[in-house]
């Protein structure tokens, strides 16, 4: 069978090529019809980073298209009953892009912004993420459509349990693994781990990660994400020359990420100048006290109000004076309409997804590094690895033997990226895709079709 598709750089289209079989002519890869090919969203972003990678992917690009469509989607409902009796119901969502390397992995997120091309978009990451720093995972990722605030405690392990009973059906230790990620945290893996396990007959802890110590957790998980973006950014800085000492850090995102990516650059000695969340901006030319902030934050669940710093307006908090700006909250952050006043030398993305491709493209232009978040932010599921072959075993690891794991793989994940960078010419994003492209396409190529 010949395939006429071309490895060119051709945006996403309702695909038209066709395949010759006999007399009659059948299109090969006819878009399904759940994907939009205009996605302007998350899911939009992804496939436009596919494009510009085919051209690099030699003989393998016949297989590009696999990672343009999610391996598996699961959309469930999922009714509780509220405090006041009511019943209350809730879309959640379960995306494997893609399971060529190994079982879907990637976290699960609550918001109410939560929709399914985002899900997607999230899952495609993992995929590029996992292969990138190469653990032995595919991509997936989960997602309630909730806002966690409006619920109570009783409400949320409510969700949380009905939830993970109806993608019972596809996840699994040696399936699909959820982690932690936006509004989701160490007790919601509990109830999902007791959840599944009721459902299964059997204690299984190695069903989810990032979860409480006493349960099978691993020590560093819950550091491991802002560990690896600080680590990777000081690789990053000594090779454009930038000194940590001194160095002005800008944070949106005060969260698991931004908070311990920020305290870590803080201790190392650079002056974390800006925070930014959902509540407001702040900042500070001297430097933000960090274990002051972060005690300030866990009590009012917010930046704003932070007593030794002054209030920025949101909007200048992207022309904040910077060397190193950490977008650290959610996607779609950095746009063609804040890029041109990006003053950074270096942004690091902790979060998934927060730079648009026209604005990489202009911060390229411009001079800035970008260290991609399919590399910055892997730490965290680099230990969710950890933790889940720590399970398998039954023995546990010391801290400093996680760190100094998670230091090297992230290390010698960004110097492999940053030769291929080197070699062809191409952002730090592109160059991690095509290293990560290349892995999975390569045990997609592998493992064959039949039947
Ligand atoms: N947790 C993990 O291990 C990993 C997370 N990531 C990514 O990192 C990012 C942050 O995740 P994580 O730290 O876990 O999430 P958290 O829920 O712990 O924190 C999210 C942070 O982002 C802030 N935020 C949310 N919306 C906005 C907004 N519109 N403007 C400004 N700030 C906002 C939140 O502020 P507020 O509380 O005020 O809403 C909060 O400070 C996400 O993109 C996630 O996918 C990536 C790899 C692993
Ligand atoms: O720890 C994990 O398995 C995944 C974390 C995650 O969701 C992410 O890296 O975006």
């Amino acid at each position: 069978m010949t395939n006429t598709t071309t490895a060119t750089n051709a945006t996403p289209t309702n695909a038209t090529n066709v395949t010759a079989i006999g007399q009659t002519e059948i299109p090969s890869h006819p878009l399904p019809s759940y994907l939009n090919p205009n996605d302007l969203g998350p899911w939009g972003t992804f496939l436009q980073q596919v494009d510009r990678v085919t051209p690099y992917l030699g003989n393998l690009s016949r297989w590009v298209e696999t990672l343009k469509r999610p391996k598996r989607i699961l959309v469930v409902d999922v009714p509780i009953f509220l405090d006041n009796g009511t019943v209350a119901h809730f879309e959640g969502y379960r995306v494997q892009h893609n399971t060529s390397r190994g079982p879907g992995k990637g976290g699960v997120r609550f918001h109410q912004d939560v929709t399914l091309s985002e899900v997607m978009a999230l899952s495609a990451w993992m995929s590029i993420k996992n292969a990138a720093v190469n653990v032995p995972y595919g991509g997936a990722k989960g997602g309630i459509r909730v806002d966690p605030r409006k619920l109570s405690i009783g409400e949320l392990e409510r969700v949380t349990r009905r939830y993970t009973s109806e993608i019972g059906i596809i996840i699994g230790p040696s399936k699909d693994i959820p982690a932690p990620d936006v509004n989701t945290n160490e007790k919601i893996m509990a109830w999902m781990m007791d959840t599944y396990s009721m459902n299964q007959g059997t204690t299984s802890t190695g069903v989810v990660t990032g979860k409480p110590i006493d349960l099978g957790g691993s020590l560093g998980r819950r550091e491991a994400t802002g560990r690896g973006v600080f680590t990777v950014g000081v690789q990053a800085a000594q090779r454009i020359g930038l000194p940590i000492e001194g160095a002005r850090v800008a944070v949106q995102g005060m969260g698991n990420v931004g908070g311990v990516a920020a305290r870590l650059f803080s201790e190392a000695g650079a002056r974390v100048v800006a925070a930014q969340d959902h509540g407001g901006s702040i900042y500070n030319e001297a430097g933000l006290n960090m274990p002051a902030l972060l005690e300030h934050v866990s009590k009012t669940g917010t930046v704003a109000g932070f007593e030794d710093a002054e209030v920025l307006a949101n909007e200048a908090f992207w022309q904040t004076p910077c060397d190193i700006l950490i977008p650290a909250a959610l996607e779609g952050q950095i746009t063609e309409l804040n890029a041109h006043q990006i003053q950074a030398r270096m942004v690091i993305e902790g979060a998934n997804g927060p730079t648009t491709p026209h604005a990489d493209d202009i911060l390229n232009d411009r001079g800035v590094l970008i260290v991609p978040d399919v590399i910055a932010n892997a730490g965290g599921v680099t230990v969710s690895y950890f933790e889940w072959v720590q399970d398998f075993s039954s023995f546990f690891w010391s801290e400093e033997e996680i760190n100094k794991r998670l230091v090297d793989i992230m290390k010698g994940a960004l110097d492999a990226i940053w030769q291929v960078s080197a070699e062809h010419n191409v952002s730090l994003r592109t160059a991690t895709f095509i290293v990560a492209c290349k892995r999975i396409l390569h045990a997609r190529d592998l493992r064959g079709l039949y039947p």
